[in-house]
């Protein structure tokens, strides 16, 4: 244990770094990552009882007092410019009353979402830009209307459910807290407003994060001796494609076909855009057979999470039909580790419970699940352990 002249020094430090106006400045992200973990940790080893109650206890205030800002555009008018604003030019600019701006604006500094840098003089830092981007805050009002919502009914749901395994169980947390008879990707579907929000709330998930094309060599892995009539990949489940169209950026050059399969009124709606890309968009329900064969890779991201064993098994028997001995299958998934997991991927694992009734899985579990499925485990690339995303390489 350090001695208490070495948590001393190491406050003295602490504050050196933080009251130096020139900021954090340039480091390299591991160290960037190293600085973030144990500086929570280390605020939560030295916690008090009292301290632990208001942690938790108040943690649900961050939200909606986010929102506020957000909505009554206090954020987005502070990030405009990198000077200070006085209260009354807050309450100007934004319409809110000066008595409550200034009670919310005490709020935001003491919780870090702003910097007071004078009594009457308020700055936006990292966290206030963060929450005025679009995307963050369509991320925010996702998460307030869905998964908070889903969240603080989870504890009577699972009461109700006696706490057996959640996967699969409909409605779920979210979707039985409102009032719809839908599956939760039915609900989305027909209600466009929660779409749009997902999906900004997935680009903000995957923002400024690596892909799996960053951990393995696609080209010299799968592309040998390809030629055009090739099927180099297959995007099952693509979505408006991000992973294949960025295997046509990183290679431009290379021979053969890149195919994604999705739900008519996906594969429809992108199919012109993605022709622009040299991408064939095709209509394909992943609960049908593969009527691709002898792909080099079928590719799915993030499809198997949502689903209960039984259900991935059927999916991976289904796509089990087009691989040749010289395919291989990549998922694309978190595969979490066994212990001492990151908060993003234990995070994703409930979020994914709450919202579609679906789990994020270990490494035992997957080789269990393709296993159910007649496939072979074969290589587990992690590239992204922050979040634990890797790419499981699977095969006959
Ligand atoms: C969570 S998104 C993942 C999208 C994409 N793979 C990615 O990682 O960005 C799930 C995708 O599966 C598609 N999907 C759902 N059910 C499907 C089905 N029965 N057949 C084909 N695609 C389906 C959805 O339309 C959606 O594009």
């Amino acid at each position: 244990m350090a001695s208490s002249d070495q948590f001393k020094a190491l406050a003295d430090q602490l504050e050196s770094v933080l009251h130096d106006p020139s900021g954090p400045g340039d480091m390299d992200p591991a160290t960037r990552r190293r600085l973030v973990a144990s500086g929570r940790k280390l605020s939560v080893l030295l916690e008090e009882p009292r301290e632990t109650g208001r942690r938790i206890g108040y943690a649900h205030l961050q939200l909606p007092l986010s929102l506020v800002g957000i909505e009554s555009k206090l954020f987005a008018t502070l990030a405009t410019e990198p000077r200070s604003f006085t209260l009354l030019e807050l309450s100007e600019k934004t319409g809110i009353d000066k008595q409550l701006l200034k009670r919310l604006l005490r709020y935001y500094q003491a919780v870090d979402i702003l910097a007071q840098v004078d009594d009457d003089a308020y700055q936006a830092t990292n966290v206030t830009r963060a929450l005025a981007n679009d995307d963050h805050a369509n991320s925010h009002r996702w998460t307030r209307r869905i998964t908070a919502r889903g969240a603080l009914h989870l504890p009577d749901w699972l009461q109700k459910h006696e706490y057996k395994d959640p996967v699969g169980i409909l409605p779920t947390a979210w979707s039985g807290s409102i009032p719809t008879d839908d599956h939760p990707y039915g609900y989305l579907a027909k209600n466009p407003w929660a779409l749009e929000l997902a999906q900004a709330h997935m680009r903000v998930q995957r923002e400024g994060r690596p892909v799996f094309f960053d951990a393995m060599d696609f080209e010299q892995r799968f592309a040998q001796g390809a030629t055009s009539d090739t099927v180099l990949f297959v995007d099952i489940g693509g979505a408006t494609g991000p992973q294949a169209r960025e295997l046509r950026k990183r290679f431009p050059d290379l021979p053969g076909r890149v195919l994604l399969q999705d739900r008519p009124e996906v594969a429809e709606k992108w199919k012109d855009d993605l022709a622009q890309n040299r991408i064939e968009a095709v209509v394909h329900d992943i609960f049908t057979p593969q009527n691709v064969k002898g792909a080099r890779v079928y590719y799915l991201r993030n499809i198997f999470h949502a689903w209960g064993d039984k259900t991935c098994t059927e999916i991976l028997i289904n796509a089990k039909e087009g691989l040749t001995e010289d395919s291989v299958l990549l998922i694309d998934e978190i595969v979490l580790p066994e212990r001492d997991a990151t908060p993003q991927g234990a995070q994703h694992d409930i979020e994914v419970m709450i919202c579609v009734g679906g789990i994020e899985r270990t490494k035992a579990q997957w080789e269990n699940l393709l296993a159910t499925a007649g496939l072979k485990l074969k290589e587990v690339i992690n590239y992204d352990d922050e979040f634990e995303d890797s790419v499981i390489v699977a095969g006959l």
